[in-house]
């Protein structure tokens, strides 16, 4: 759904898929849609499987079972260059940022254009410097390496690398993770300015309750290897599932919900 909430076309698509390492299932039978233009974010239990999810969709897991449709593209059964014109549509943010140490962050972001793009250097410099600017970071991070920036503007910079080949699709992977919650509410204020600015869709893994109600459009719930709960926060909310009554009920997730004022809205639609 849009904000405006009409449907929109699916931008990812996942069916019936199963994922293992070994007899060890994680995933098994799950779907999920994510809708073009919304963030989604994706919550549950530790190691219910969001990370594996997210590298799954983005190749990095062969799945046991299942279809991944991305872009419309049936992602798992793609040749290689149908894989990589998909690829290049969308951006990563790993957990740990995953920056090379031993580059600038300028360097960092040109790396990817570089690599797809093979502009002139001076556009590459001119380039990355305008996504160094999108994240947020003033202009002399540039020429910082990861490690001399704080934790907030490395995750920055490594926004700035994820922009590098303007994605249509961005996926996040616990982006506040470690960010105290000033930094955290600035960088969730960033991803949905950067959404309606760019059109961005989002698919973001996160624990953080602040996030889901500042950024999310939807969330889903992962437990029992699958999404046993998908859409706005109310209507997950009135899911009787235990881990989604603690998630949300608990006092955490009480305080966030009032922080943002909607206490009222969400008890009125218990109520109902
Ligand atoms: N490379 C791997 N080899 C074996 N098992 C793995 C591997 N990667 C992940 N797993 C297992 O898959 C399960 C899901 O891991 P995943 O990282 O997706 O969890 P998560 O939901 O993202 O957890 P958290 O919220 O703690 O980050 C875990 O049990 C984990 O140990």
């Amino acid at each position: 759904m849009t904000e405006n909430g009409s449907h929109t076309e699916k931008v990812i698509e996942v069916r019936g898929l199963k994922t293992q390492f070994g007899d060890t299932v994680i995933h098994e039978n799950l779907d999920l849609d994510v809708h073009q233009g919304e963030i989604l974010g994706v919550v549950g239990g530790s190691g219910t499987g969001k990370s594996v999810l997210m590298r799954a969709i983005i190749g990095l897991k062969r799945p046991s079972a299942g279809s991944i449709r991305v872009f419309g593209v049936d992602y798992l059964e793609a040749d290689e260059e149908t894989r990589l014109g998909v690829e290049r549509r969308w951006g990563v943010l790993f957990q740990a940022g995953a920056l090379f140490s031993s580059l600038t962050v300028a360097q960092n972001v040109m790396a990817p254009i570089m690599e797809h793009l093979h502009p002139p250097r001076a556009l590459a410099v001119d380039i990355a410097a305008m996504k160094i600017s999108m994240a947020g970071l003033p202009a002399d991070a540039g020429a910082k390496y990861p490690a001399e920036l704080s934790g907030g503007m490395q995750k920055r910079a490594a926004l700035a690398r994820a922009l590098a080949l303007d994605p249509e699709l961005l996926f996040l992977d616990e982006p506040t993770a470690g960010l105290d919650p000033i930094g955290a509410a600035k960088f969730d204020e960033l991803i949905v300015n950067l959404k309606r600015s760019l059109g961005l869709t989002v698919f973001m893994v996160t624990h953080d309750l602040d996030t889901l109600h500042a950024a999310c459009d939807r969330v889903a719930v992962l437990a029992e290897k699958r999404v046993i709960a998908c859409g706005s926060i109310c209507e997950v909310r009135a899911n009787p599932h235990p881990w989604i009554q603690e998630y949300f009920g608990g006092v955490r997730g009480r305080a966030a919900l009032a922080s943002k004022g909607v206490g009222a809205d969400a008890a009125r639609q218990e109520a109902q």
